[in-house]
């Protein structure tokens, strides 16, 4: 068996024909969109992603706001910028791109965020809204699988899926939509304390590979036909590496490349997020 690609490109192509045609929409009302990033630092990966996204903007029309800091930065002055964005009105919504430098507050920075303004969806009263099934700014990485998914008819009501890594952007929030009633899955969770983590990945109908270990996932943890969202990203000697050995594409039914299937759709919905808001600032304008 040779696995269908789950093409993240052609699908983050889609989805920014319909993000510029609402983007056009909102112009034509008087409002233009702006999506920030706050960069702490010169992490070579950090700088290529807010770049990337940057660019992904300018696609679709939407404004960018740019706040690229140094990396001795304190906590007190990264606030000071946090708080700067949550009062300009030219800012939608932005992110803080992690991970930041280790001297710094994570948590902290993420909660200093106005809530109505996390693009990211990864500010606690995001996630808590998403807990208790009320309305909530989602978390982009998960919203692209579960799009992914969707666009290439994987069956998801009833399967069970493993997710691997318990990072924030993704193997945390992941399990809480899709155990959605909307979409039904029965999820496992693992991480490096799962003690057979080929077992957990073997009955699996969908693995959703976010662990940042290079090659992880070989094929013989796969259950044939099984969908396989290759998330985890490693920069080795040889370049940049997924979770998921090449093999692991004679046995799988679907497999997201890596790069090319879930990164462009993290990106495209950032930028989703940011409509999503902008067109509510303009219903509540009227
Ligand atoms: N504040 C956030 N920080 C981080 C997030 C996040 O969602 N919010 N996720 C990752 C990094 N990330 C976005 O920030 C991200 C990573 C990868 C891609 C992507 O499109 N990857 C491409 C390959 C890119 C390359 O060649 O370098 C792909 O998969 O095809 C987009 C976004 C951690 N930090
Ligand atoms: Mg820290």
């Amino acid at each position: 068996m040779t696995a269908t690609i789950l093409d993240g490109k052609a699908t983050r192509d889609e989805i920014f024909i319909d993000l510029k045609a609402r983007v056009d929409a909102l112009k034509a009302k008087g409002i233009t969109p702006g999506l920030g990033t706050v960069l702490v630092g010169d992490d070579p990966g950090s700088a290529s992603y807010v770049r990337g996204k940057h660019a992904d903007c300018a696609k679709v029309g939407i404004n960018s706001l740019r706040r690229d800091l140094p990396a001795d930065i304190s906590q007190a002055e990264l606030e000071a910028v946090i708080d700067e964005l949550n009062a300009n009105p030219e800012c939608t919504g932005y992110i803080v791109q992690l991970p930041l430098p280790k001297h710094l507050d994570e948590n902290a920075a993420l909660e200093r965020i106005d809530p109505d303004k996390d693009a990211d969806g990864l500010h606690p009263v995001n996630l808590g809204r998403l807990v208790l099934g009320k309305e909530a700014t989602l978390p982009c990485t998960p919203r692209g699988v579960v799009h992914l998914l969707r666009r290439y008819d994987v069956p998801i009501d009833g399967a069970r899926v493993t997710v691997v890594g318990r990072g924030v952007t993704i193997g945390r929030p992941i399990g809480l939509l899709l155990t959605r009633r909307s979409e039904n899955a029965t999820v496992t969770l693992c991480h490096t304390g799962t003690k057979d983590l080929a077992a957990e990945v073997r009955r699996a109908d969908i693995v959703v590979a976010a662990a940042g270990v290079a090659g992880l996932i070989t094929a013989d943890m796969v259950k044939p036909g099984a969908a396989v969202l290759d998330v985890g990203v490693s920069r080795t000697p040889d370049g940049l590496r997924g979770d998921v050995a090449d093999d692991v594409r004679e046995v799988a039914g679907f497999i997201s490349p890596n790069p090319g299937g879930v990164g462009p759709l993290t990106r495209a919905f950032l930028l989703s997020n940011v409509v999503e808001r902008a067109e509510q600032l303009a219903a509540e304008s009227v």
